[in-house]
């Protein structure tokens, strides 16, 4: 034959089992998890490097691609608090939560669920995750309460109220709502809040199967080593002698509000860590830290049983 236009498999080269192998320990966790509900607070370093913001994007596409109904609650503190430098406003902390005033209320509205939640979505729909971006004042879905602590830290809300509504509207449609953490009350008071305290009511109110904080770090550090499994009373002590501080506090203590609503797994994953998201749901071994309220083996010389 003088000219073909079919193609030889190159010589010599045969499929990689392995890959074939690291599939199938998917499986049981694809049947388990189909049609459940996942919270995802998207925050930290996967949501500043541009390779892992497109690696977070396609693992929660393929979450949602396999029957796992995803809600995504979005962070941005490095963003707000870059716009109002900008903007010639001070950032202060305490306890890991912003001072907020009303301009800062507006920075968050420009940047948090503006420019924040529109770049997300976007990168999900170019991987076909048909995301779809809302903030907690759209349909009355985060209704707020100003925080115990509103003397020092202003515009600053719990949440109140989650209405699901909407966001079981979207799910339900194939869709993956993604949220930012704003909320209002009755006297029209919009209120700034903690990514994680929403991700956590939010969690609860669905009756999710997991939430998942997806950070920047590799999971609650004590020393130099990571916890696998973190107990409610050792988080306790850990706040109480500082060796939580800062940004941790308010994921630790949400995490076991979630856990007490009835959320039944709560994770800490390293967006740093390529794919970290589906290694966490997918494979026998995980990632990160695992919250729970007791360690129900014996804990063992590397920390606790999981
Ligand atoms: N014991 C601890 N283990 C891990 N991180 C801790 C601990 N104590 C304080 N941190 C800090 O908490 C930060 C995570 O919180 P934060 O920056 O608010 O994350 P995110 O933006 O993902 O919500 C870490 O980068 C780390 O600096
Ligand atoms: C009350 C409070 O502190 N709200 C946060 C909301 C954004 C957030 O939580 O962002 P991260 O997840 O990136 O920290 C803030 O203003 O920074």
């Amino acid at each position: 034959m003088e000219k073909m236009c079919s193609e030889f498999r190159p010589e010599g080269k045969r499929p990689e089992p392995a890959i074939g192998y690291m599939l199938v320990e998917a499986l049981p966790y694809i049947r388990k998890f189909e049609g459940k509900t996942f919270v995802i607070k998207y925050g930290g370093a996967a949501m500043k490097d541009e390779v892992l913001k497109n690696i977070f994007a396609e693992n929660v596409t393929l979450l949602r691609k396999v029957g796992i109904k995803v809600v995504i609650v979005h962070g941005g503190g490095d963003a707000i608090t870059k716009t109002s430098a900008k903007l010639g406003l001070e950032t202060t902390f305490v306890h890991g939560k912003r001072v907020t005033d009303r301009q800062t209320i507006d920075v968050i509205q420009m940047t948090l669920a503006g420019k924040v939640n529109q770049d997300i979505v976007q990168l999900i729909n170019e991987d076909g995750g048909n995301a779809v971006g809302v903030s907690g004042l759209d349909a009355d879905m985060i209704l707020a309460k100003p925080s115990p602590n509103s003397a020092t830290l202003g515009l600053v809300g719990e949440v109140a109220e989650i209405n699901t509504r909407y966001i079981d509207l979207l799910c339900d449609a194939g869709l993956i709502p993604v949220i930012a953490p704003i909320g209002y009350d009755m006297e029209s008071n919009i209120y700034n809040i903690n990514a994680d305290d929403a991700a956590a009511a939010i969690a609860v109110a669905l009756k999710a199967e997991k939430l998942i904080y997806v950070s920047d770090v590799e999971g609650v550090r004590v020393g130099n080593r990571i916890l696998k499994t973190i107990c409610k009373a050792d988080a306790a002590e850990f706040i109480e002698t500082g060796i939580i501080t800062g940004g941790m506090i308010p994921k630790v203590v949400s995490a076991y509000q979630t856990l007490d609503g009835g959320v039944g797994k709560v994770h800490l994953v390293d967006g740093q860590i390529t794919h970290s998201l589906l290694l966490e749901v997918f494979t026998n071994e995980g990632v990160g830290t695992q919250f729970v309220n007791e360690i129900e083996n014996e804990p063992t010389a590397e920390g606790a049983a999981s």
